[in-house]
């Protein structure tokens, strides 16, 4: 078979030859504008979701709900401004056919809406998304009352044949491979018949931000919820069935998809302004404020957003990145050009994301003159002087964007497949050109 020549398509990084001064505006939250899809097709009356992030997972996730019955119209938001999806929630049914592609939310938090629709709901993806953990999703749900046919491998493909309801109640699930089995069973759980108890037994659990996000955008749709931060036990939360409110949402910028242009500014001693950075979130992104100006940077929240500035300097950092993987890709990017080593822990769950990240970063900053070995549970890096070279992806956007990170600094790094991108941020080679003031690419 001739190769796929958008995957083996070379973008040349753009190298900067002085340092950043641009406002970058960053399109939604993949995590919230799918949480917000799903919490909306399951309200009982219809809902705005502004300023959604329209990307390859979340067009995957709006497609998913529409097979199954649920209207999603274009417009424009209810004051008349700004792009918006009215979401007409509608009795879930099958049979429907989802395309997963290779987005975590979608493969997870899709199997127990599926199992209230009327009828059976196959799920397929990317051949990545075989690989990628759902037992968790799947033993809970069937433990909740759901039937659901795998191939025994307790992952993709499948079919849940949904009951137009399902039981629910207490259940265990060991989400320490993915933080998104929990969520997934608790943004259903309102809709189940007697709610729903999670008991997370794992020996870890990732991602807790992204649990915080589930919990915050179910209360805001009326949904009661019991957490072990609001007086419950330890890593069980409790969700009591009930109607869930339609809502006029506007999505956050994505502060994930923010990283590379805020560690332009680190890496070129620049200055970049994000608008609209929120005041208070539950994105793991907003930690970024935190550990980039431990490796170099200083930060101002103002109310207009966020300035960061690059001071010139780089530095190593030892941190634990369990609460916030998926900045891992464009910390290690960053802390390959520093000024001293850098450990990067807490974040093997990344083994099976997009690609296991922590064999693809080893390889590909080494392949440019790196040293990076992988430890049990993360990275430790040394800064070596790199050179130019072919920076793979492996069909992962936060792998992408890490190479252009450290095409800024090292000249000659051609990026494999930055099309990747259309993951969570399609506009991102127009963004990052926009940002160095040279033409689109
Ligand atoms: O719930 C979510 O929106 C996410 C949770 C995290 O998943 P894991 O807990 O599997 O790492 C994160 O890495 C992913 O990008 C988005
Ligand atoms: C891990 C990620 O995505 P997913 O939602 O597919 O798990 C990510 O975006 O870094």
């Amino acid at each position: 078979m001739a190769p796929n020549p958008t995957h083996t398509a070379l973008w040349p990084a753009p190298h900067a030859s002085e340092a950043v001064d641009a406002t970058v505006h960053v399109p939604g939250s993949k995590s919230v504008t799918n949480r917000a899809l799903v919490l909306a097709a399951l309200a009982s009356e219809p809902g705005w979701l502004r300023r959604p992030l329209r990307s390859r997972d979340t067009l995957l996730m709006a497609g998913a709900l529409r097979e199954m019955g649920v209207g999603i119209e274009e417009g424009v938001g209810p004051d008349g401004t700004g792009e918006a999806w009215r979401v007409l929630p509608a009795g879930l049914r099958g049979p429907a056919t989802v395309d997963v592609g290779n987005a975590g939310t979608v493969m997870r938090f899709l199997p127990p809406v599926a199992a209230l629709a009327d009828g059976p709901v196959r799920f397929d993806g990317d051949p990545r998304s075989y690989e990628r953990p759902l037992t968790g999703v799947i033993d809970a749900l069937r433990v909740l009352g759901a039937r659901i046919d795998d191939d025994g491998r307790g992952a993709l493909p499948l079919t849940v044949h949904g009951g137009g309801a399902l039981d629910g109640g207490p259940v265990e699930v060991d989400a320490s491979s993915s933080s998104q089995f929990v969520s997934a069973l608790l943004l259903s759980g309102p809709r189940f018949n007697q709610g729903v108890e999670v008991r997370h037994t794992g020996a870890t659990l990732p991602s807790l931000p992204h649990i915080r996000m589930t919990v915050d955008m179910l209360r805001a749709v009326g949904a009661q919820v019991d957490t072990p931060e609001s007086g419950g036990e330890p890593n069980v939360w409790r969700v009591t069935p009930g109607a869930l409110l339609g809502r006029d949402l506007t999505i956050e910028p994505d502060l994930s998809n923010a990283q590379p242009f805020l560690a332009a500014a680190l890496v070129t001693g620049g200055r970049i302004v994000v608008p609209d950075w929120p005041a208070r979130t539950t994105q793991p992104g907003d930690r970024l404020r935190e550990i980039f100006t431990e490796m170099g940077g200083s930060c101002e929240l103002t109310e207009y957003g966020l300035v960061f500035t690059g001071s010139g300097a780089i530095h190593g950092i030892d941190v634990d990145l369990g609460d916030v993987g998926e900045l891992t890709p464009g910390i290690a990017a960053v802390a390959a050009l520093a000024d001293s080593p850098s450990t990067l822990r807490g974040v093997s769950h990344l083994r099976l994301h997009e690609t296991d990240r922590l064999a693809a970063l080893t390889k590909e900053i080494n392949e440019l003159g790196g040293d990076v070995t992988e430890t049990a549970d993360g990275l430790h890096i040394r800064p070596r002087r790199l050179h130019g070279g072919i920076f793979h992806t492996y069909d992962d956007h936060r792998m992408a964007t890490a190479g252009a990170i450290i095409g800024l600094a090292v000249e000659g790094v051609q990026i494999e497949n930055v099309a990747t991108t259309a993951k969570t941020l399609p506009d991102f080679p127009d963004l990052w050109t926009g940002m160095l003031g040279t033409s689109g690419v």
